[in-house]
C-alpha cells in the first residue's frame, strides 16, 4: 500500500489558503501555485540519496555530499499540472520534463488522453507526476499507467489537493506510488469537484471560463 504524505509546513498551508480563496485572481493564483510547488519540491526531495565526495575549499580538503542515484523526470498532467513545473524546476533545474495531456470528460468524468511526450532516457529516471488536483483519481491513474507502459518504474505523485476518493483509487491501482499533497479535503461533489477544494485548477491558472 502506498503512503500519503501531507505537507503541513506553515508556509505551504498559508499560501494554500490564498490559492483556495475565490477572491484570488489569475496572476496571484499562478504565483502562489508556483511558490507552493517549490516548497513541496523541497519536501519531496528530502529522501534523495547522497554520495560522499571529497571537495577542496580555498583552505582545506573535506568530505562533502552530492546527489546520487537516478536523475529526476517531472511529468505534469496538462493543463493544470503545468502551473507547478517552474516552481519545482527552481529546486531541481536539471530535471527533464515530460508531458501527458489528459482532460476529464465532463459527463463520464473519465480521462481522455490527447498527448504524451516523455524523455527518451525514461528507464534511467525517477519520476514525479504533477497535478494540482486529485479528484476521482481517474486522470492520475491513467497518466501513471501511461508512464509505466513506457518503462517508468519509480514514480511519486505530487498534488496540491486530494479527495479521499482519489487517494483510494490511486492506492488500489498504483500501490507502489506514494502521494504527496498539501491537503486532503472532505469529499467530491456530484460533478466530481473537490469540496472545499479550489475550483477548477486549469481555469483558475489560465484565466479560461
Ligand atoms: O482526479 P480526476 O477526477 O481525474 O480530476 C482531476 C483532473 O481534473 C483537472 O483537469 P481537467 O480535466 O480539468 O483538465 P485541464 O487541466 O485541462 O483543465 C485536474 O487538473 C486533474 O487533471
Ligand atoms: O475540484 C476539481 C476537480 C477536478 N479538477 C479541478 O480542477 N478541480
Ligand atoms: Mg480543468
Amino acid at each position: 500500500m502506498s503512503k500519503v504524505y501531507v505537507f503541513d509546513h506553515p508556509l505551504i498551508q498559508h499560501k494554500l489558503t490564498y490559492i483556495r480563496s475565490k477572491e484570488t485572481g489569475t496572476k496571484e493564483f499562478r504565483e502562489l501555485v508556483d511558490e507552493v510547488a517549490a516548497l513541496m519540491a523541497y519536501e519531496i526531495t528530502r529522501d534523495l540519496p547522497l554520495q560522499e565526495v571529497e571537495v577542496e575549499t580555498p583552505l582545506a580538503k573535506c568530505k562533502s555530499y552530492l546527489l546520487a542515484g537516478k536523475k529526476i523526470g517531472l511529468v505534469p498532467i496538462l493543463r493544470a499540472g503545468l502551473g507547478m513545473v517552474d516552481g519545482i524546476l527552481k529546486l531541481i533545474p536539471a530535471a527533464k520534463v515530460g508531458h501527458i495531456g489528459l482532460y476529464r470528460d465532463p459527463d463520464t468524468l473519465e480521462p481522455v488522453e490527447y498527448y504524451v511526450k516523455l524523455p527518451s532516457d525514461i528507464e534511467e529516471r525517477d519520476f514525479i507526476v504533477i497535478d494540482p488536483m486529485l479528484a476521482t483519481g481517474g486522470s492520475a491513474v491513467a497518466a501513471i499507467h501511461s508512464l509505466k507502459k513506457r518503462g517508468a518504474s519509480n514514480i511519486k505523485l505530487m498534488c496540491l489537493i486530494a479527495a479521499p476518493e482519489g487517494i483510494e483509487r490511486m492506492q488500489k491501482e498504483h500501490p507502489d506510488v506514494d502521494i504527496y499533497v498539501a491537503s486532503v479535503d472532505e469529499k467530491l461533489n456530484e460533478k466530481g469537484y473537490i469540496i472545499p477544494g479550489l475550483g477548477d485548477a486549469g481555469d483558475r491558472l489560465f484565466g479560461t471560463k
